[in-house]
């Protein structure tokens, strides 16, 4: 039995009750009408797979025109709907002509029931992928939309960040190689995903692969797939990571971190625009948009003959330099306040905001994890603090001038000195205060004053 609904439509009794009897033995449900007026009624209270209908009603008619406006009727209400026509012997160009207009298949009247059998087992599994793939591609789009939340906005209106962001606007709507440079933690993953955000590829896939963490075996394999069969594990075919992202970006971070031998791979794809899969000869047509990113200085790499100058001009037909979190002024406060509202929520705090002397405290250190070690840092706080305000001590930073994590300096005060000692010791501690001052050779109470005289 197949699991499918047939709805036959035909003006003839007679045809009605024997594609009924027949068609019953085979599948699910069969429904029949004798005028394709009740199309719509039919159609909405039923859940029908197939339908097969006859060329003509009206009386003497045989040129077919109404089977092709009822097909069209049927597709307009579902494009999915599949339709197979019943045609009389000799009239092949009419169902040439209606299956231009989107009818699945067509039958000759009378028909062979093997025949006819044959005609509608094709059909509903035809139907039954189509609706798979609907199925799919929902499941696709929610994902989608799903990844793309983890993804933050930019936050910030210094003048580099507007600088950046205009140079996105441009640059986005059209297909060229983009490189990100920057410290760790300035935001690359996010321009990245921003840029892909602006383009026309917006809604395909973003594919971040981290280069860094792929090795010499890994990376073939995970890049550009592989045949069943073509190493031991491989136990069916897998596409890699560039056929993946069809249509849509592809994010390769760490490019700096590519061995030579690999290098070479890359630019050999960069420059065909095909992937081979491991184990296979055929070449396969990429279209994905290349948005690169590292850490590293890949001029200086190239002068040193660790980084191929061809690969450098392949991927840097833009380049973005992201400024370090400490150039960007006041949107240090911005994307502190950003992270104080979503750790908050996170953290069921009701923490409103920061007091001004912590506001200095963030302005004043040097940031050298960037955004991603201030969002630490505010998360942190959220989970330290015991107040609506996160205050200075809160935060848990060494003012810029004592290097944050350096060693003591010899040209410190011994005050400063003092201080430095017992913050690295709370720091270390985790805030514990009794540990801390059991390192420092400090009763809990001696600590305490100097937390106070320091206002830590
Ligand atoms: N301008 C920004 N606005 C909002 N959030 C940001 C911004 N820049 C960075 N972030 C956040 O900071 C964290 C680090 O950013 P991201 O991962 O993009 O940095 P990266 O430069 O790619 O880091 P790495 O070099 O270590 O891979 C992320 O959680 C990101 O959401």
């Amino acid at each position: 039995m197949i699991d499918a609904n047939v709805l036959v439509i035909d003006d003839d009794d007679d045809i009605l009750l024997s594609a009924r009897l027949f068609l019953k033995q085979h599948f699910n449900q069969v429904l029949t009408c004798k005028s394709p007026k009740e199309l719509n009624v039919l159609l909405s209270r039923n859940e029908v797979d197939i339908v097969l209908l006859d060329m003509n009603y009206q009386k003497g008619a045989s040129d077919g025109r109404e089977g092709l406006y009822w097909l069209e009727h049927i597709l307009s209400i579902d494009k999915d709907y599949v339709v197979i026509l019943m045609t009389a012997y000799g009239n092949v160009e009419l169902a040439v002509q209606a299956i231009k207009k989107g009818a699945t298949d067509f039958i000759l009247k009378p028909w062979e029931n093997e025949k006819l059998f044959a005609t509608l087992s094709a059909a509903s599994k035809l139907r039954q992928s189509n609706k798979k793939i609907k199925k799919l591609e929902k499941i696709h789009s929610s994902l989608q939309k799903d990844i793309n939340r983890q993804f933050e906005n930019i936050v910030g209106t210094s003048d580099p960040i507007r600088h950046l962001q205009n140079t996105l606007i441009k640059v986005a709507p059209t297909d060229a190689n983009v490189l990100i440079l920057g410290e760790n933690g300035t935001g690359k993953q996010v321009f990245a995903y921003e840029m892909h955000r602006l383009s026309t590829r917006r809604n395909q896939l973003f594919m971040h692969v981290d280069l860094g963490s792929l090795n010499e075996n890994l990376f073939e394999s995970e890049l550009f797939g592989y045949a069943k069969g073509a190493f031991t594990d491989a136990k069916e075919d897998k596409p890699g990571r560039f056929e993946m992202a069809e249509g849509g970006t592809i994010f390769l971070d760490e490019i700096g971190n590519l061995s030579l031998p690999l290098q070479a791979k890359l630019l050999s794809v960069l420059q065909n625009r095909t992937v081979t899969r491991l184990g296979e000869s055929k070449e396969r047509k990429i279209n994905v948009r290349l948005i690169t990113a590292t850490n590293m200085p890949l001029n200086e790499m190239v002068a040193k003959g660790t980084f191929r100058q061809d690969l450098l001009f392949r991927i840097n037909t833009v380049e973005l330099l992201l400024p370090g979190l400490a150039q960007r002024g006041t949107d240090i406060i911005l994307l502190a306040s950003h992270f104080l509202s979503s750790f908050a929520g996170k953290y069921h705090k009701g923490i409103l905001r920061f007091e001004p002397k912590a506001e200095t405290t963030l302005l004043n250190y040097h940031w050298p994890g960037n955004v991603r070690e201030l969002q630490h840092v505010i998360e942190r706080a959220v989970i330290m603090s015991e107040g609506q305000e996160i205050v200075s001590s809160d935060l848990q930073l060494m003012p810029n001038r004592f290097g944050g994590n350096a060693p003591l300096q010899t040209d410190m005060g011994l005050e400063e000195m003092e201080k430095l000692m017992v913050q690295k010791a709370i720091d270390k501690h985790k805030g514990n205060i009794s540990r801390a001052a059991a390192d420092l050779g400090l009763t809990r109470a001696a600590l305490y004053r100097r937390i106070e005289k320091f206002d830590l």
